[in-house]
Formats: structure tokens, C-alpha cells, sequence
């Protein structure tokens, strides 16, 4: 996959401007941790940007998105829904084929949940529902991730090891963090958004928190 160019990223709420014009370049094998205070615009930016990258990119958005009277199982399936034919898909919801729940099992167990894969969505708690929203992104096989605060409601070893696993699994990866500590360790890259604007951009190792602090 080459690196990805956004140009001219805007968005507006009742005729008020949250984000930009804005442009961003995402070179192959960087990580982006978008930081930023709340309101500042990191997840009008990160829809800004799956909305022209959709079909190559693996979406973890803030809302998580899962269809909570099904199983995880069939949650992290959908990752690869569009992979299939409509009657693999039909099938899969009966009766899924043993290498999709091997494939999905071995994931949940990565993730720390082996036992969930049969519960539905709407038992889980929410570190475990944003761990089902990470498994489904991570099926869907893309190089790309774009993250919207994908480890909020994972405790402080869970969340190192999710962002360890993220980063080393896909790619590339642009990632919507409030925990600065995490940016600097697991991202390459720090953007900084200020009013819907890049007000920070520097490499993670030039950077100390104090120097993202400003931004909040
Ligand atoms: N659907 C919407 N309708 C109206 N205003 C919106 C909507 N979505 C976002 N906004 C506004 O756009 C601005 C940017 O919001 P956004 O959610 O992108 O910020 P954020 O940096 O991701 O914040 P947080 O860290 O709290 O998630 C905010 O002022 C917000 O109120």
C-alpha cells in the first residue's frame, strides 16, 4: 500500500467549521497518534479520512459500532463480510465454518476473551466490547487501521498490549489517542489538533509529553 495523501479535509456543523481545511501525508509504515483536547476535532478528522480510504482501510470508531444481539463471534465475522458471497455470509450466520471460528477464536484469545466468543454483544462489558470493535477491525485483514480512541476502556496492561498488538499488526495506522504516554510509546508520529486545525506534527521520539501538554 503507498502512503496515503488527504487534501483539503473540512467539516462543518451548522454552518460552523470544526475541521479544517486541513491536509495530511501518512507515509507506509508510519503510526499517527491524533492527539488533541476534547472537541478539538480528531474524530470529524479520522471519518474525514475513512471516508476516502473505506475500501482499504479497518475502521476501530469511537462508537465501536456492534450489532448487539449477535455474537462475537458473528461481530468480528463482519470484518470480512464484504470478502464473501451473500450465501457464505447467509451460512456463516447458521452455521459458521470451522477456519472462521479458529480464525476468530485464536483473535479473541490474543485480545484476553477466549471465552466470549458465543455471548452476545450486549452481555459484554465495555472493555470487552471495545476488544470485539478492535478483533473485527483486525479480521477485516487491511494493512490501514484508522482508530477512534480505540483503548478508553482498557485497564493500563491491557491497553499496552493492545497498542503493542496494533501497531505491530497493522501497517500503517492513523490513531485518535487521549493518553499522550501511550502516543509517544507506541506511535511514530504525533499530530496535534487545535480547533480542527494541525497544530503539532513531529516525530514521537523528538517529543516529551510537556511538549503535547501545550495543546491542551
Ligand atoms: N454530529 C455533530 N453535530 C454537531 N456538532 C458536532 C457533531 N460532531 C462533532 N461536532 C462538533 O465538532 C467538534 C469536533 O468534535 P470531535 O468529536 O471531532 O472532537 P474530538 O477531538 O474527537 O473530541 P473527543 O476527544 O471528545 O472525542 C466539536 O465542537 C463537536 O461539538
Amino acid at each position: 500500500m503507498p502512503g496515503l495523501e488527504f487534501d483539503g479535509l473540512t467539516a462543518s456543523f451548522n454552518g460552523e467549521r470544526v475541521v479544517g481545511p486541513l491536509s495530511l501525508s501518512v507515509g507506509e509504515g508510519e503510526h499517527v497518534a491524533l492527539v488533541g483536547r476534547s472537541g478539538a476535532g480528531k474524530s470529524t478528522l479520522i471519518k474525514l479520512m475513512y471516508e476516502q480510504v473505506e475500501h482499504e482501510a479497518s475502521l476501530i470508531p469511537q462508537d465501536l459500532g456492534l450489532v448487539n444481539a449477535l455474537p462475537v463471534f458473528h461481530n468480528v465475522f463482519m470484518g470480512q463480510l464484504q470478502k464473501h458471497s451473500v450465501w457464505y455470509n447467509t451460512w456463516t450466520l447458521l452455521k459458521p465454518f470451522r477456519k472462521d471460528r479458529e480464525a476468530v477464536a485464536s483473535l479473541l484469545e490474543e485480545l484476553g476473551m477466549p471465552e466470549k466468543q458465543w455471548i452476545p454483544a450486549a452481555s459484554l462489558s465495555g472493555g470487552q466490547r471495545q476488544r470485539v470493535a478492535i478483533a473485527r477491525a483486525f479480521y477485516r485483514g487491511s494493512p490501514l487501521l484508522l482508530a477512534d480512541e480505540p483503548i478508553s476502556a482498557l485497564d493500563g496492561l491491557l491497553g499496552h498490549h493492545v497498542m503493542e498488538w496494533l501497531t505491530s499488526h497493522f501497517t500503517t495506522s492513523v490513531v485518535a489517542l487521549h493518553d499522550v504516554e501511550m502516543a509517544l510509546k507506541y506511535c511514530s508520529r504525533i499530530v496535534g489538533i487545535q480547533n480542527g486545525q494541525i497544530a503539532l506534527d513531529a516525530p514521537a521520539s523528538e517529543l516529551a509529553p510537556a511538549d503535547i501538554m501545550t495543546l491542551y
